[in-house]
């Protein structure tokens, strides 16, 4: 997994203070890794346009100007005169270079996005938004430089931002690429060194972006085993029964060694899914809350209370019972409607969802702040997984997954390793990670998944 920083002034500065590199230095490494990036990715492209505003991020872009204009014709348009001292500077050695300024934008085969980094500090002004607007409708190879221009400190877009191929990030990933908002407008992120190590710029971190390698399959080690070995899975189905029995199916195929769905009325069930009326004897894990609907709060109560490990997900996030097992070790896998219900039952927040989505960072800090042994699961575009002060950060999920069911596939993961043995965090992070790493490896197109596809291709994983 790799560090994510809300903000990297301060990472910045250690490099001045402790390790005597100047600015200069540092936006000379920024500069020259976009510039090879473009060298060996982009060599057989002729024209590229670099768009720069008055700061910091304009100066990487002037500079870029410099290291590119013997090998491409280099177009260099300056939306504001440059003011830092940096940007400057920069100024200075381009005009005693010759490189050529221009007054208007055209289509050119590369665009460079160096109008705004970590230092945008209001909302952009109509001339802003036009020149982005006009920068996004050309067909042109869209780089960001550091955060596509538009996005500010906290991931949010304000009315537009420049959509980009690539996000060459400068010295450490930042959180703000990261809001559900954000992965309209990054594209791939690749985070580039600014003079020393990513792990000498780099200090302690709360949050993480997963890697693949995060993902720990629940492959068998012991040769003496049998089915009890691999853990017994009880799914609670409620009114919507297919939804526990999308998520029964899910963890049969992840492994578990027995799983059964809890119903009183008699179900159609694969042959290898039992079905049991009560909470079984040797049950595991259990996995409640899908499609849940109206149901009996008394008999609920009395599953929620047991002391077995949990994933609670959906209809109970509405009902006030909920706060009653907030202090066990559980599983929660909100989507952001459900998490706003779960923040107002727990008198931590009446937001709206667009608040949410805006902050999603901050709310789930402060959910866990109040429930330390839980762990929380918010569902997204990039979803979050947490416990404690840790933050963990899922992208590889994309629109595929964004289908009825889904959600349930994903509870049956979950329920599965805690069946299984695994603790609730690793099993969050594995279950999270194998769910949309499967639905990477859907190929037939972006639009047609059910959840048996998906189950089929995290069967494969
Ligand atoms: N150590 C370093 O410093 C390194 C920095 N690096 C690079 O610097 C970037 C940060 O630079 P930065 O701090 O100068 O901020 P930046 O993103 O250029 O924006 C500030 C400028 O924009 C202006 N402005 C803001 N909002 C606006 C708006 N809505 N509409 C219009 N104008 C607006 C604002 O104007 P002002 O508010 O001052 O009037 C100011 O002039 C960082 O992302 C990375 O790329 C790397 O080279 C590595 C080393
Ligand atoms: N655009 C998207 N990008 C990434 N993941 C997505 C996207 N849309 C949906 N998902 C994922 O799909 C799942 C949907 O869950 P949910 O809304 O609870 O569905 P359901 O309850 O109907 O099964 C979540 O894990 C969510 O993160
Ligand atoms: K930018």
């Amino acid at each position: 997994m790799q560090k994510i920083f809300d903000e990297v002034t301060s990472l910045d500065k250690r490099c001045y203070e402790e390790f005597f590199l100047t600015e200069d230095i540092l936006m000379e490494h920024a500069s020259n890794s976009i510039a090879l990036y473009i060298n060996q990715n982009l060599f057989d492209k002729k024209s590229i346009l670099i768009v720069c505003g008055s700061g910091n991020n304009g100066a990487d872009g002037i500079a870029l100007a410099r290291l590119l204009s013997s090998k491409f014709e280099v177009n260099l348009y300056l939306a504001n005169e440059p003011k830092s001292y940096m940007a400057q500077q920069q100024f200075k050695r381009v005009k005693a270079l010759n490189i050529k300024i221009i007054d208007e934008i055209f289509e050119a085969d590369i665009i460079v996005d160096c109008l705004f980094g970590t230092g945008l500090n209001k909302p952009l002004d109509e001339k802003f938004i036009n020149l982005i607007n006009t920068l996004n409708s050309y067909n042109s190879f869209k780089i960001a430089c550091d955060i596509p221009s538009g996005i500010n400190s906290l991931g949010q877009v304000n009315t537009i931002a420049f959509e980009s191929d690539i996000t060459i990030t400068m010295g450490a990933l930042k959180t703000s690429l990261f809001s559900d908002v954000s992965k309209d407008y990054v594209g791939e992120i690749i985070v580039v060194n600014l003079g020393v190590q990513r792990d000498i710029y780099e200090i302690e971190a709360n949050k993480f972006l997963l890697d693949e390698s995060d993902m720990k399959l629940p492959f068998r080690n012991k040769k003496n085993s049998h089915k009890g070995s691999y853990g017994h899975l009880n799914v609670v189905a409620g009114c919507k029964k297919g939804a526990g029995i999308i998520a029964a199916k899910a963890a049969f195929g992840f492994g578990t060694g027995l799983v059964s769905v809890v119903c009183h009325e008699n179900l159609d069930l694969p042959y290898h899914i039992m079905q049991t009326h009560f909470i079984s004897e040797n049950c595991s894990a259990i996995a409640i809350g899908m499609g849940l609907g109206k149901y009996e709060t008394d008999e609920i109560r009395k599953i929620l209370n047991k002391p077995i490990p949990k994933i609670i997900d959906a209809d109970l996030f509405h009902d006030k019972l909920i706060c009653e097992v907030l202090d066990q070790e559980i599983v929660l896998t909100p989507h952001p409607k459900e998490f706003i219900s779960l923040l107002k039952l727990c008198e931590i927040a009446d937001v709206s969802i667009e608040e949410l989505q805006n902050n999603r960072f901050l709310y789930v800090e402060k959910f866990c702040k109040k429930y330390p042994n839980v762990v929380v699961v918010l569902k997204g575009a990039n979803v979050i997984i947490a416990q404690n002060e840790k933050q963990y950060v899922n992208s590889f999920g994309s629109a595929v997954l964004s289908k009825g069911g889904s959600g349930d596939v994903l509870s049956g993961l979950i329920g599965s390793l805690l069946a299984q043995g695994y603790k609730p965090l690793e099993s969050a992070i594995t279950a999270s990670l194998a769910h949309t790493l499967g639905a990477k490896n859907y190929k037939k197109n972006n639009y047609s998944l059910i959840p048996s596809d998906l189950v089929e291709e995290i069967r494969k994983l």
